[in-house]
């Protein structure tokens, strides 16, 4: 790394653009050193911080702030890396980056280049990256628990366990190789390798029934109000929202558009979203407006399928999960009464019934059944271990085959993990990883 040209030191603000009390610029490379020397005034002991003047080229002042050193190899980069806490106003940001990048090696940083100089240097691998950039885009509670669990390395030391135990079942499948006769394929340490396939593709599965929750968390669940014109969505969802996001009128119809929201419930990320009331319309715009309320329907998480509580249940059917409200509930003299067995009375005018509806979609979402955060959040993370799966899968099947061809299968498996994890066919995951970095990461 100590190739200037190859590796030149990086600078970016690392904390939020815009007026701030305090602005964070960091800088990364080889020419750390010299830079503190020209603009701090020396080097500071490293993880020390220590208050100084910073200034230019011509030794005027820019601002005053805290220095930090972190000499390579124990920095976040892996390299040497300084950190400038200054006033966090555009000006002295702007004239601070400006004499930085001046400054001969000195260049502003791309989106993610501190976080790919990092898993150059080894210090995360690719699933931790993931959760890096997962945690920087964590809007809810259960976000930020999903992702500090990949940030940390959860993910990447479950797929080393499993990859070491597969090739301990590769080194008996070798050795079986080695020292059986002729025909005789299916030996005793065939068995234990096997048993060892077995057990890994059993705990694959299982991390696998936790990829469609890790995957809703990171994305969010859609939660779609669906339900006859004057049924009350729109009013729900600004109940829901607490805040008057759509138009509400007497009028049949009015929503034509899908109205969006989202919503922290109870640390899940939901986009809730309001539809036209679903009817037969010959009117062209209406008649759009229902056929992308269906088209929402479908491709829902959970649907809430809404009736006023005093008009009669509709026939519309939803194929997905559903739960059943009747709104409206303050027009019924008596609920109990009125709302049908398995359906949730709900008043967006007075607010009864709100607290329970949030239970029930919280609960209907699986957030109850998965305490633990999921393993597996992304499709890349699916289909590498759908691989392995299959891999070992195939290699139990021939049990009674060759014992080089089981060995084969075994080997995929690996392969697949290591996919996992980043060993191999890393760029293009990293090209597109990084190109969702905020830059200054
Ligand atoms: N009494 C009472 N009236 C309600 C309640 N919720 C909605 N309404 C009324 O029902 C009417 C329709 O409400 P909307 O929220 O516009 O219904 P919608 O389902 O979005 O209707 P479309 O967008 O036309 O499909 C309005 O006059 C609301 O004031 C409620 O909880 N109690
Ligand atoms: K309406
Ligand atoms: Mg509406």
């Amino acid at each position: 790394m100590s190739d200037v040209a190859a590796y030149p030191t990086i600078v970016a603000l690392s904390s939020g653009s815009g007026r701030a009390g305090v602005a964070v610029i960091r800088i990364s490379g080889s020419r750390v050193r010299f830079v503190l020397e020209t603009i701090a005034g020396g080097i500071p002991a490293p993880r020390h911080a220590v208050l100084r003047q910073l200034r230019d080229e011509a030794g005027e002042v820019i601002d005053t702030g805290l220095v930090l050193y972190f000499p390579a190899p124990a920095s976040f980069s892996g390299e040497d890396i300084a950190e400038f806490q200054v006033h966090g106003a555009r000006a002295v940001i702007a004239r601070l980056l400006n004499v930085l990048t001046h400054l001969p090696g000195v260049r502003l940083a791309e989106p993610g280049e501190f976080t790919r100089r990092a898993f150059e240097a080894g210090k995360l691998d690719l699933a931790a990256v993931e959760g890096l950039a997962d945690l920087i885009d964590s809007e809810t509670e259960w976000q930020r628990r999903q992702a500090l669990r990949q940030m940390t390395g959860t993910l990447g030391k479950q797929a080393a366990a499993w990859r070491s135990r597969l090739i301990e079942a590769m080194a008996l499948l070798a050795a079986d190789i080695d020292f059986s006769d002729e025909g005789d394929v299916s030996g005793p340490l065939v068995d234990e390798a096997l048993a060892i396939a077995a057990g890994i593709a059993a705990e694959l599965r299982e991390a696998l029934g936790s990829f469609a929750m890790g995957e809703r968390v990171r994305e969010g669940f859609v939660v779609v109000l669906a339900g006859p014109p004057n049924a009350g969505k729109s009013s729900l969802l600004n109940a829901l929202a607490r805040r008057d996001v759509a138009i509400v009128s007497a009028m049949a119809g009015t929503t034509r558009d899908a109205i969006e929201v989202r919503l922290d419930l109870a640390g899940l990320p939901v986009t809730l979203v309001d539809t036209a009331g679903l009817r037969e319309s010959t009117e062209a715009i209406e008649a759009e407006g229902v056929r992308r309320a269906l088209d929402l329907v479908a491709r829902a998480d959970l649907v809430l399928k809404l009736r006023a509580i005093d008009s009669p249940p509709d026939r519309f059917a939803s194929i997905q999960k559903t739960l059943c409200i009747a709104t409206k509930a303050d027009l019924a003299s008596d609920l109990a009464s009125q709302a049908l067995p398995g359906e949730i009375a709900v008043s967006s005018r007075t607010g009864a019934g709100l607290d329970n509806l949030l239970a029930s979609i919280i609960a209907e979402l699986g957030a109850l059944s998965q305490p633990e955060p999921a393993l597996l959040t992304r499709e890349r993370h699916r289909v590498a271990v759908s691989d392995a799966v299959l891999a070992l899968e195939r290699a139990i099947d021939a049990r009674h085959g060759q014992v080089e061809l089981l060995a084969e299968e075994v080997r995929l498996a690996v392969t697949a993990l290591e996919r996992l994890v980043g060993r191999i066919d890393v760029e293009d995951v990293l090209d597109q990883l990084f190109s969702g970095f905020c830059i200054g990461k």
